[in-house]
């Protein structure tokens, strides 16, 4: 172990102990039992954190997940007679499934609609719990008697135990690539599924695994407060934890116990001054949207941060580039990486493409021309598998793909847009890296790491590696999504306009990654309207006009052709 890491965990395990040893200091309103209730919230709010924090979805019922297993282990236990035990390992399966089940349905909803259902949910299992009093206890709720066994000081080893191993779950699990992959979902999705991510799958998932720790910390929650009533599943209660999670800092490792604690604590003290309590809460939320949007978790990492790299020397960038990135899938000389047969796509009424036939060979750059509204960005939206056709098919590789969905096709097409789609609180190499995660799923860590380097190394970009994304120029991230789409050698490149915004010496840089790539024997489809850059690196290609293709061949040729100029002059003089 380091001498800095060693520090580092030494000072770590100190503030933890000091921190679990609090509430016997004597500190105002903080006792054992409100740190039990913050340590049992947090394990829940982990799962909002892990959903709405880290995920990007916005949970707005998750308190029916923390208060569910309460309600249904009460009344296992009470009109069943099942052991205590039992009855909670009971409940907290039925609320996994019931949580999965929900997933699934409200999971493709887009953002609010997302929202507002798991928001109709809360209500529901609140409506449920009012409307039949005679099994769930009604307005008074369910009273436990069950957590009297306990003394105070066993409760809160119990919830110190819980936390702790939930912590340590929640650490090893968002942490390399489940992070990235959550990171790249949150921050755009159709990003994420062009490089291979199962987006609905990843969010799913997370969501149950979410609802799973809810529902942990809630049924805990519910034996040590001693009953578990209506308000607990409601809609106030899931926007106070989504409150929490803010404050504490969403997608934080230790935001929730922030969140969590800061409240709790502000809730009992200003439980003295009762008048005072919902202005505290406004107060503190408008606050951390207002100034503090990384919450009390962002600034304490910055801290950290900070006295981590006191005295630091940057991080140097290894220079691979002369190894192989990955091994290269080097597609047969002459042979054909991409047939489009017969594409056609309606919108409605729209004819957005039609009858469109081509095929782009191993080592070829093959231009697709058009004025805006051809059906240039359709046609990507096709081959790469973000939009099904109405009729015709698309091989890659001789293969036919299209059917497969989009992760599927990630390995075998690279795509790059207009505007770089980069995350930009990942680094360079990081947002590299997020594509291997999916198309070499098995590859360790340091391999991708190294293979991220190599890849940027080769495409001059390696001095970037270290940097965030954000620092970089715009021409700068371009070349990075370029460089990424490209990949593990996949056998087809789709690039939307590459050199638009790139300055001169981005533009030789560009042709010069392009030649590479066909190298690789890449087939590459180059969507462009700088005329000048196309003529230079693409030898021939199809002009789409109105959604059919109107010429076909040698660049130069079909760009002298009378009808493309009259359909595209202005692009071309
Ligand atoms: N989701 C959609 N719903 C309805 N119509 C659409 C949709 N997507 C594209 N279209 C229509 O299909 C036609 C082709 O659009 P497309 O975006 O593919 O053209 P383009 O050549 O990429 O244009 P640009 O260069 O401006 O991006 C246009 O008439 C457009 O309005």
């Amino acid at each position: 172990m380091s001498g800095r890491l060693f520090v580092r965990v030494l000072v770590t395990g100190l503030v933890a102990v000091l921190c679990a040893a609090s509430p016997y200091f004597g500190l105002p309103a903080w006792t054992p039992s409100l740190a039990t209730v913050v340590a049992l919230l947090s394990v829940s709010l982990m799962g909002l954190n892990l959903i709405f924090g880290n995920t990007g979805m916005l949970a707005f019922g998750q308190a029916a997940f923390v208060a569910l297993p309460g309600y249904l282990a009460g009344m296992l236990s009470l009109h069943l007679h099942v052991p205590t035990l039992a009855a909670i390992a009971l409940a907290l399966i039925a609320t996994v499934i019931v949580a999965n089940l929900v997933g699934r349905i409200f999971i493709r909803l887009p953002g609010i609609f997302f929202a507002v259902g798991t928001l109709g949910f809360a209500f529901v299992v609140e409506g449920l719990a009012r409307a039949f009093p005679s099994v769930t206890g009604g307005a008074s709720g369910l009273v436990f008697s069950e957590g009297t066994q306990l003394s105070g000081d066993a409760w809160y080893a119990l919830a110190l135990g819980t936390l702790a191993l939930a912590l340590a779950s929640y650490l090893g699990l968002v942490r390399h690539r489940y992070a990235r992959t959550l990171r790249v979902v949150h921050h755009d999705e159709l990003a994420a599924a062009v490089v291979g991510i199962d987006v609905a799958r990843v969010k799913s998932r997370a969501f149950t695994l979410g609802c799973a720790y809810s529902a942990l910390g809630g049924v805990l929650l519910a034996y040590f407060v001693g009953v578990v009533v209506p308000e607990n599943s409601g809609v106030n209660r899931s926007l106070e934890m989504v409150g929490m999670v803010m404050l504490g800092g969403p997608g934080r490792v230790l935001g929730p116990l922030l969140g969590a604690g800061l409240v709790q604590w502000m809730f009992t003290v200003a439980g003295f001054a009762k008048q005072y309590e919902v202005l505290l809460y406004g107060v503190a939320f408008l606050g951390t949207v207002l100034f503090a949007r990384e919450g009390l978790g962002g600034l304490l990492q910055a801290v950290w941060h900070r006295i981590g790299s006191a005295g630091k020397l940057p991080p140097q960038v290894v220079d691979r580039s002369s190894e192989p990135a990955m091994p290269l899938t080097v597609g047969a000389p002459g042979g054909v990486a991409l047939r489009v047969e017969g594409v056609a796509k309606r919108f409605g009424g729209v004819h957005a493409i039609d009858d469109v036939s081509f095929e782009v060979q191993h080592g070829e750059v093959f231009a697709l021309v058009g004025p805006n509204g051809a059906g240039k960005t359709t046609l990507f939206n096709i081959i790469s598998g973000l939009e099904m056709p109405s009729a015709g098919r698309v091989f890659v590789e001789g293969q036919d793909v299209t059917s497969a969905p989009v992760h599927e096709r990630a390995a075998g097409i690279g795509r790059s847009f207009q505007v770089a789609r980069l995350v930009p609180d990942l680094t360079t190499a990081e947002n590299v890296m997020a594509r291997l995660d999916h198309i070499a799923p098995h590859m360790p860590e340091a391999g991708k790491r190294a293979a991220a380097l190599a890849l940027l190394g080769r495409f001059g970009l390696g001095e970037l590696a270290n940097s965030r994304a954000a620092q970089l120029s715009a021409g700068q991230r371009k070349l990075v999504d370029i460089a990424r789409a490209a990949l593990g050698s996949p056998s087809l490149l789709l690039l939307d306009e590459p050199a638009v915004g790139l300055t001169e010496v981005e533009l030789d840089q560009l042709a010069g990654l392009l030649d590479k790539l066909k190298q690789q024997r890449c087939g590459i489809v180059l969507v462009e309207h700088n005329i000048g850059f196309l003529s230079r690196v693409a030898a021939s290609g199809v002009v789409l006009h109105g959604g059919i293709v109107i010429a076909r061949g040698p660049i130069g040729a079909m760009l002298q052709d009378e009808a493309v100029r009259n359909a595209y002059l202005g692009a071309i003089e």
